[in-house]
Formats: structure tokens, C-alpha cells, sequence
């Protein structure tokens, strides 16, 4: 049986007078990708910061396994192992490709484990092992996306939380990023994505939820939304 990894009911979120999140029911198997999609302002980043307890729910529950981590402090919510790579990747810039990602590994005490999560990390992007030494705020966009999701993946989460990762990337960038995703679900990560490019966020992902003005409007299989008329019209039309 497919186990629940993470289980969101009835998750309300105001800022002030604005209802961000008007109740949404979200479900993740364990070692599936999930995709949040929907237009600009529909709440996509709301939930995830949420799930990480950067924004507190005015109601509903949010459960972690059989944990319940609503409101839980964030840090405390990466420790359990619910790692988020921000929107607009929020990498330090005076500091080394290297020292991000040891900032990344700040739940990891066994020295050995943080040397097998850089391991992993420059399997993954190859490029980061060659930029090592190099400050951040010298990388390109592509590799900063890249750095800002390795810096997620030092604390070798059992979630990955990814907003936005192709944003303002080339096609060319944006396929080896998302083909990674397919490398890190494929090692037993489990992973929540939100993404403007639907297309192609379908294409990798099991699950996908359409957000609408703080509410969900459409769910299912990746594979059933991406032949859905009413869905490709509204947001792959661009694609
Ligand atoms: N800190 C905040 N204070 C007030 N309102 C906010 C805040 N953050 C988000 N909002 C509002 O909440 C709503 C949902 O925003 P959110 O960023 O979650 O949407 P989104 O689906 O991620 O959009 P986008 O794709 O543009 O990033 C929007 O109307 C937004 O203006």
C-alpha cells in the first residue's frame, strides 16, 4: 500500500485581510513528485512555506507522516526532513559554491553523512563540484538554480520542496533540472513542485494539483491533468 508521506486537510492561510489559502486538501505518496500548478498570486508559494513553517496556517492541519508539524518552527520542520529551495533560490552570495551547501547541511552533525550529501549532491550537478571555490554571486542562473537545490538536498531530506526551479532559465537548462528531479525521486526522495511551466512539470511529476485563488480546482494523475482540455487551455497553452 502506498504510504502517506504528507498530509495537508483544510489548510487555511490569511495575510491580514487577504485569504490566501481558502481550504485545500493535499495528499503525497512517499517517493512520488507532486506538482502545484496554477496562475501568478494563486498560492502555490503559500503552501509550500506553509508546509515549512515559514507561514503559519490560520487553520487546517498539516501532518508529516503521523506527525502533526502544523506551525511547527521551520527549523524544526527540516530537521524531520522537509527541505525547501525557495523561489528566486534566496543563495548567499559572499559565500562559496562549497560554503552554501555546508550552510544546507546545518541539521547534519556525522561528518561522514555531510561528506555522502556532497557526494550526492555534485553526482548530481557536476558543475557544482567544478565551482567549488567560487562565490556565488558570480554563477549563472542555471547553475545558481542548481546550487539552490543541492543546498536543499544537503540535509538529505525525505521531501524536497521546489518553487519555481526553471524560472528564467533556457529550455536547454530547464530539461537537465527537471531530469534531475527525475534522479532524485528515482532515489527514493519524495518531492512537491510548483511551476508555472506545466508541461513539462506533468510530464515528470505522478500527482498534480491546480491552486485557484486559494483553492484547489482540479486534482489527479499527472498523466490524466496533462490530457485534460479545460487544464491545457488555461495553463499549457503557453508552453
Ligand atoms: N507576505 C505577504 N503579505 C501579503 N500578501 C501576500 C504575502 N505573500 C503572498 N501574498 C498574497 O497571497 C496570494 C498568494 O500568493 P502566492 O505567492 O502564494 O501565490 P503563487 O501561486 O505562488 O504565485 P506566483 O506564481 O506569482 O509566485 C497573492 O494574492 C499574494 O499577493
Amino acid at each position: 500500500m502506498r504510504k502517506t508521506a504528507l498530509s495537508i486537510k483544510d489548510l487555511k492561510v490569511n495575510y491580514g485581510g487577504i485569504k490566501a489559502l481558502k481550504g485545500i486538501d493535499i495528499d503525497v505518496y512517499e517517493g512520488s513528485v507532486v506538482a502545484l500548478l496554477g496562475a501568478n498570486g494563486a498560492g502555490k508559494t503559500t503552501t509550500l512555506r506553509t508546509i515549512s513553517g515559514l507561514v503559519h496556517a490560520a487553520e487546517g492541519t498539516i501532518t508529516y507522516y503521523d506527525r502533526d508539524i502544523t506551525n511547527m518552527d521551520p527549523e524544526k520542520i527540516t530537521k524531520l526532513g522537509i527541505s525547501h529551495s525557495p523561489e528566486g533560490r534566496q543563495i548567499f552570495g559572499d559565500l562559496t559554491v562549497e560554503e552554501n551547501l555546508k550552510v544546507g547541511a546545518f541539521t547534519q552533525t556525522d561528518r561522514k553523512k555531510i561528506a555522502e550529501s556532497f557526494d550526492r549532491v555534485h553526482r548530481y550537478f557536476p558543475i557544482l563540484k567544478e565551482r567549488s571555490k567560487q562565490i556565488a554571486s558570480t554563477l549563472s542562473g542555471g547553475e545558481l538554480q542548481m546550487l539552490a537545490i543541492a543546498r536543499a538536498l544537503m540535509n538529505n531530506p525525505k521531501i524536497l520542496l521546489l518553487d519555481e526551479p526553471s524560472l528564467g532559465l533556457a529550455p536547454l537548462i530547464v530539461r537537465e533540472i527537471f531530469h534531475i528531479i527525475k534522479e532524485i525521486k528515482k532515489e527514493g526522495t519524495t518531492v512537491v513542485i510548483v511551476e508555472q511551466n506545466a508541461l513539462q512539470t506533468l510530464k515528470i511529476a505522478d500527482f498534480g494539483y491546480v491552486i485557484e485563488l486559494g483553492n484547489i480546482s482540479m486534482s489527479g494523475e499527472a498523466s490524466e491533468l496533462i490530457k485534460n482540455p479545460k487544464l491545457m487551455e488555461a495553463y499549457l497553452g503557453s508552453n
